[in-house]
């Protein structure tokens, strides 16, 4: 794959403070072109990053052996491995809303005591900051239609979100050229409500533009920003007012290891997705037929592949009343 470099400069979201009118309009505006925009003052240290990065490597760079312990093929099934989503990702899930129970169910087979227990409070502490966040820019992105809106759906709609997130770790192949990139993670749409993602220096992911071109999200050094991203549920609980995109992420020279960190907060289970009369209008037309949650969440997984989820696919190609593929 050749190099193609474009980026895409997104609204940097102040969300420790109530939006003015002008910054909810931003968000409007980027969630509906991009499905992508920046939020800082997150309240997440660069220590908590630095810590998090170093777990990753301890882990990541455990004998094979040891992280298969975790693996597709355990009950746990919280790693897995290189080949799955790609030749070049290996990941290590950690599920709310206890992620202190969930990270220590893994770290047990994984560290020593004394590391395990530092492990999982900071995976606990770090849960908590991102289900936290969450809910503020769901808020916010509802507020953004209008504060009547807001009201009368936040709490009915959102109070049973939940989140998960995965420790992700890319290794690039070593015989890159300079001009060459590798797929590090395939195209694909996110099935949560909201993503928030910490990206290390390395940058590498890339968002779909209407017109098909993948563009570079960049990462802000200065202000240590976290990347959000609209995923499918949103957009089909929102009629396509709020944009999921399709995005994946690139490997290039020079060949390090990329870390990143991604939440996933979405819809309980047995939610049914359906769009509020208010974003079909008067007449509009309902773009997806309404579905549960679970069983879209279902469509998405390959059994074949170690229940990975399926890249590829969209809730467009679920329950979406227009055929686009
Ligand atoms: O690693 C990243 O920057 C993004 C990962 C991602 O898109 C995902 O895990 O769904
Ligand atoms: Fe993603």
């Amino acid at each position: 794959m050749s190099v193609s470099k474009a980026s895409v400069e997104l609204p940097i979201l102040d969300i420790s403070q109530p939006l003015s009118p002008s910054s909810l309009s931003s968000l409007a505006d980027a969630c509906k072109k991009w499905g992508f925009f920046h939020i800082k003052n997150h309240g997440i240290s660069k220590e908590i990053y630095d810590k998090l990065h170093s777990f990753s490597n301890e882990i990541f760079s455990l004998p094979l052996e040891t992280k298969l312990k975790i693996g597709p093929l355990s009950s746990l099934n919280t790693y897995t491995p290189h080949f799955i989503a790609s030749p070049f990702f290996e990941t290590l899930r950690v599920s709310g809303p206890n992620f202190l129970a969930s990270a220590q169910n893994s770290a047990e087979f994984l560290f020593n005591q004394k590391s395990s227990h530092q492990f999982s409070e900071i995976l606990q502490e770090y849960g908590e900051k991102m289900t936290e966040l969450s809910r503020k820019i769901i808020k916010n992105v509802l507020l953004s239609f209008g504060e009547g809106f807001e009201k009368k759906y936040h709490e009915p709609h959102f109070k049973n979100c939940h989140g998960y997130l995965r420790i992700n770790n890319y290794t690039p192949p070593e015989t890159l050229e300079d001009d060459e990139e590798a797929e590090g993670l395939g195209m694909h749409t996110d099935m949560s409500c909201v993503t928030i993602v910490y990206q290390d220096q390395t940058g590498g992911l890339q968002v779909k533009s209407s017109e098909g071109k993948w563009v570079d999200i960049n990462p802000c050094e200065e202000s240590e920003a976290l990347v959000v991203n609209i995923g499918d549920l949103l957009q089909a609980w929102s009629n396509d007012r709020l944009r999921s995109s399709e995005h994946r992420v690139v490997l290039r020279r020079p060949a390090i290891n990329r870390f990143s960190i991604a939440f996933f907060w979405g819809f309980e289970d047995e939610k049914v997705v359906s769009a509020p009369k208010e974003l079909v209008g008067e007449g509009g037309k309902r773009m997806y037929k309404p579905f549960v949650c679970s069983d879209y969440l279902k469509f998405r997984e390959n059994d074949e592949r170690g229940k990975f989820e399926k890249v590829g696919f969209t809730v467009r190609d679920f329950a979406g009343k227009i055929i686009n593929k």
